[in-house]
């Protein structure tokens, strides 16, 4: 249950092997907006799933996620989609965010991917895991796949950009799918029919 179509193409291929089918807010015609004001992403993931849970009576699936830069001594964080103001698009958000960074030396450019993933059932109950992806801010975007920050955060390890890695390989590595692996393992347990 995400507004952000580049995270539902991910959630749905991330959780693709399992016997359940997801949708969007797009794909239920949901147009709720929830104010996302809590101090963490469990916070905040939380308030989303049991928002669309109640307005839909389904189980319901949420991601919050950002990013969070040593330099900046954890920012953006919880404030990541609107770092450039509250209505700040991508490109906007990126370029900030390469500014703020511009006197950042190389190793001081560590930064994190966070996610959290909230997962209310049909009777309330919630569940919530949290995934990390480690990488460094870039000087400059590189690559053109995914959406967000993923043309600015680099993975040493691939010597690539997210929005240069093919999405089979972020879908395995991204904090998006920890998080989300971790979720399906509780899902797996679960003796109800979702
Ligand atoms: O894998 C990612 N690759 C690039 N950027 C990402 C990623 N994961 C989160 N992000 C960025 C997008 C947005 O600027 C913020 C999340 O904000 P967040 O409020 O959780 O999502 P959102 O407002 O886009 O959609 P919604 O709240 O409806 O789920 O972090
Ligand atoms: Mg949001």
């Amino acid at each position: 249950m995400t507004k952000n179509q580049g995270k539902a193409i991910e959630m749905k291929k991330i959780m693709s092997d399992m016997d359940l089918e997801l949708m969007d807010l797009t794909d239920l015609d949901i147009d709720i907006d929830v104010i996302e004001d809590g101090k963490t992403f469990e916070e905040n993931a939380l308030k989303k799933a049991y928002t669309y849970h109640k307005a839909t009576g389904l189980p319901c699936i949420a991601d919050d996620s950002g990013l969070e830069v040593d330099y900046l001594k954890g920012a953006p964080g919880v404030y990541t989609a609107r770092y450039a103001g509250d209505s700040a698009t991508d490109q906007e958000n990126i370029m900030k965010l390469l500014r703020e960074m511009e006197s950042a030396p190389e190793d001081q450019r560590n930064a994190r991917f966070v996610c959290a993933i909230a997962f209310v059932l049909a009777d309330g109950t919630a569940i919530i895991t949290r995934g990390v992806c480690d990488g460094k801010i870039a000087h400059e975007m590189r690559g053109s796949n995914g959406f967000g920050y993923d043309p600015v955060f680099y993975v040493p390890e691939y010597n690539m950009t997210f929005a240069e890695l093919d999405d089979m390989v972020k879908n395995r590595i991204s904090h998006r799918a920890k998080a989300l692996e971790q979720m399906k393992k509780y899902i797996k347990k679960l003796d109800v029919m979702l």
